[in-house]
């Protein structure tokens, strides 16, 4: 093994040209095709990140300069603190290490590499979707910088690996619903509609369009992503392994579909794929090849195999020049001892059928022709000069690059270009639509979301049905002195219920909404605070339908009152504690990422907050008595019975008000008695309403801010 790593860089100082420029044939002759373009260039770009090492061992240990030395396989490098602990060390790990490249407007660039090697997290900081530490990103020439890179989100479309979308819309609301968020407004409504036919139609989604998006193949859910993208025309195009899950057939009709949008309508085409056939390979008009985390190979296909040739590593004959390419790339020791084991028996055997035959064709191909002991992708690792592709790039900035006389014809047309007109992005808002546009779309989409998940034939079923069945066993009660309890406890279940009701049914509401909240954020879709507030002004309607049905059972079967405006005002602080339930819940969902954390958490708080309301517990201790003021439970109960027992309370010799009825000449309970003595109820309507209030806001912003403090992970 030791001999083999020394003889691998020998033979790579050897056999490796000390420069390899990008191959001939790679000139930028396609620039000026499309001037008006986004030029995408990156020189240099460094990822890391931090990852834990729990002292197995396993991390290979060397930093990129050592293995330049070496040839010993890397892609962590290790800090030397970390080195001395023994146990659990933070290491940094180089996910892509210096690389350069650039996607022309009218090409398509295709970017390939085993798994693991890079792809995602190249187009990732392309797409400003996640951070880098080192290198430079630009457009036309201009270095994109944060700001920068957020306005050119609106012009990039980033069609991810994961088909992310709200799965009951239909494929038409999907599009529908992202022309009209993510359109300019000096658009039509007429206009947008147009432009979903148009997507529909391209992307062959027409027989599926009315049906729910979780009922589509694989295939047509990789479409509805393509087209969401496609909806906003942007200039440049990424595509994380659009052909993932898709036939072959459908697989080179979407490739022909991206080459025709690069060179019809100058689009700069990036899209990362898996295992083309030779035939699509070859139709690529530019590849970037990544082994972990570096580039081994910029330039177009055909060239690719020059590059190879030259390398000693040529393509075999009638071999597809993609699995080649990978084959290379993932070979280790033990696959190449296997297949040197393979081509030797292979050479064996048709040596002796040459002699045999007297045929000279017994130097069978060794199956990729390379030096037996190199490993591959080390080779391609170390041959390929990285800087001579950066410093191309660096020279187009119009800013300074090291050398601005080497320009690239497309950087000289683009600086004329930019010069005259100012950056194609100059003029580019982050958010195409106005805010009240956004949540108006929003809050239609939502409907369709709440009135689907919560507003079911089920949740009726069940909210009458309880209310029915708590209507005959509270039925009819007079109001005099012996039901004066039972009034009560129907008010504390019916605020029981509902408020946990509404509560674990808003801690979901974030969470599964998230990803897609992320995902459409990325790509500058809406406010936040549009969506915060058409997501809780859509829901919060549909879940109040469901209790009032049960308020308009209950109430008027079990007689607790029977005039019209009480039944009204009781409602009326049933429901704003369901929405006070709610916000606990979604303030819960916002801040709390993991599910079984939230729902332990919102179990544990909202028990508390109903025993501290004082339904069971008369005499609270003091230390805790203060938290009884956070309990939605307490106000709406306290509210409700002052409604009620406004009038004096018939005695009826029960001896249940006893203290009260025994002393009194009229026959009746105080009503002012009866709610503060026999019910501790404590404070105003007004006062209990307000509190209310008070709880279905204030949880409500925090929940916002909750929201807002989380960010996709490089991952989202
Ligand atoms: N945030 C992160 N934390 C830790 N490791 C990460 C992170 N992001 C990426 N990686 C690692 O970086 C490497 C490159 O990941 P990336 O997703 O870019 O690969 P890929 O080439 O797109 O793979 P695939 O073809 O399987 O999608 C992987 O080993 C991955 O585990």
């Amino acid at each position: 093994m030791k001999e083999e790593t020394t003889s691998d860089s020998t033979d790579l100082s050897n056999n490796v040209p000390a420069s390899t420029s990008i191959p001939s044939g790679d000139n930028n002759d396609n620039n000026n095709k499309h001037s008006g373009g986004f030029y995408l260039r990156w020189s240099r770009i460094r990822k890391t990140v931090d990852v834990q090492d729990n002292g197995g061992g396993g991390l290979m240990r060397s930093s990129i300069a050592g293995r330049r030395a070496s040839s010993a396989p890397l892609s962590r490098t290790f800090s030397s603190a970390a080195l001395s602990t023994a146990t659990t060390t933070k290491e940094t790990k180089d996910i892509l290490c210096e690389a350069s490249g650039y996607a022309a407007p009218g090409e398509v660039l295709v970017c390939m590499g085993p798994s693991g090697s890079g792809k995602t997290s190249l187009l990732n900081c392309l797409s400003g979707r996640t951070s880098y530490q080192e290198g430079t990103i630009s457009i036309n020439g201009e270095r994109l910088t944060g700001h920068k890179m957020k306005k050119v989100l609106s012009k990039t479309a980033y069609v991810k690996q994961a088909d992310i979308f709200f799965e009951h819309l239909t494929v038409q609301d999907q599009l529908t619903y992202t022309a009209l968020l993510r359109l300019p407004s000096t658009m039509k409504r007429d206009q947008k509609h147009d432009e979903v036919a148009r997507i529909i139609s391209l992307l062959r989604l027409g027989k599926v369009a009315e049906n729910p998006i979780s009922m589509c193949s694989g295939g047509e859910k990789k479409r509805v992503n393509i087209g969401t993208e496609l909806l906003t025309d942007p200039m440049v195009l990424l595509l994380d392994e659009p052909t993932s899950g898709l036939d072959s057939t459908s697989a080179v009709s979407l490739i022909r579909l991206l080459s025709s949008l690069a060179r019809d309508q100058g689009k700069t085409v990036l899209t990362t794929i898996h295992q083309p056939s030779s035939q699509l390979f070859r139709s690529f008009d530019r590849l970037l090849m990544i082994s972990e985390g570096h580039v081994v190979y910029f330039g177009t296909p055909v060239a690719s195999l020059d590059y190879l040739r030259n390398q000693n590593l040529a393509c075999p004959e009638g071999y597809n020049a993609a699995d080649h390419w990978m084959d290379l790339l993932v070979m280790d020791h033990e696959t190449m001892k296997e297949r040197e084991g393979d081509d030797e028996n292979q050479n064996n055997n048709n040596n002796e059928q040459g002699q045999e035959q007297g045929d000279d064709n017994g130097s069978t191909h060794s199956s990729h022709g390379h030096g037996r002991r190199q490993i591959p992708r080390l080779q391609l690792q170390l041959a390929w000069d990285n800087e001579a592709v950066a410093e191309e790039m660096d020279a187009a900035l119009i800013d300074g690059g090291d050398d601005k006389s080497v320009n690239t014809d497309a950087s000289d047309a683009n600086n004329n270009n930019n010069n005259k007109k100012g950056h194609a992005y100059d003029d580019v808002k982050k958010y195409n639509t106005s805010w009240a546009t956004q949540f108006s779309v929003l809050i239609h989409r939502s409907l369709k979301g709440s009135r689907s998940s919560i507003f079911t034939t089920l949740n009726m079923i069940k909210s009458v049905a309880i209310g029915l069945v708590v209507g005959l066993i509270w039925w009819r009660m007079p109001y005099t002195e012996r039901t004066v309890s039972d009034r009560s406890s129907y008010f504390f279940f019916t605020m029981a219920f509902w408020v946990f009701d509404s509560m674990f049914g808003a801690l979901m509401a974030f969470p599964t909404e998230k990803v897609v909240i992320l995902k459409e954020r990325a790509s500058a879709s809406y406010h936040l605070s549009a969506y915060f507030l058409a997501k809780t002004c859509s829901d919060a309607p549909v879940r109040l339908v469901l209790p009032f049905l049960y308020m308009c059972c209950s109430f008027w079967m079990a007689g607790v009152d029977e005039r019209f405006g009480v039944f009204l005002a009781s409602t009326g602080c049933t429901l704003l504690s369901v929405l006070a339930g709610e916000s606990l819940g979604l303030l819960v969902g916002a801040s709390i990422s993991e599910m079984d954390k939230a729902m332990t958490v919102l179990t544990v708080s909202s028990l508390g907050l109903m025993l501290l309301g004082g339904f069971f517990v008369e005499n609270i201790p003091s230390f805790v008595k203060w938290a009884k003021y956070f309990s939605p439970f307490k106000y709406a109960f306290d509210g409700s019975l002052q409604l009620v027992f406004d009038r004096d309370v018939p005695c009826d010799g029960s001896g249940k008000l006893e203290n009260l009825c025994n002393g009194s000449d009229t026959g009746y309970a105080k009503a002012s008695d009866v709610i503060s003595q026999t019910l501790g109820v404590q404070g105003s309507i007004a006062f209990n309403v307000g509190m209310l209030f008070v709880i279905v806001l204030v949880p409500r912003y925090v929940a916002y801010l909750a929201l807002r403090a989380q960010k996709g992970g490089d991952r989202s």
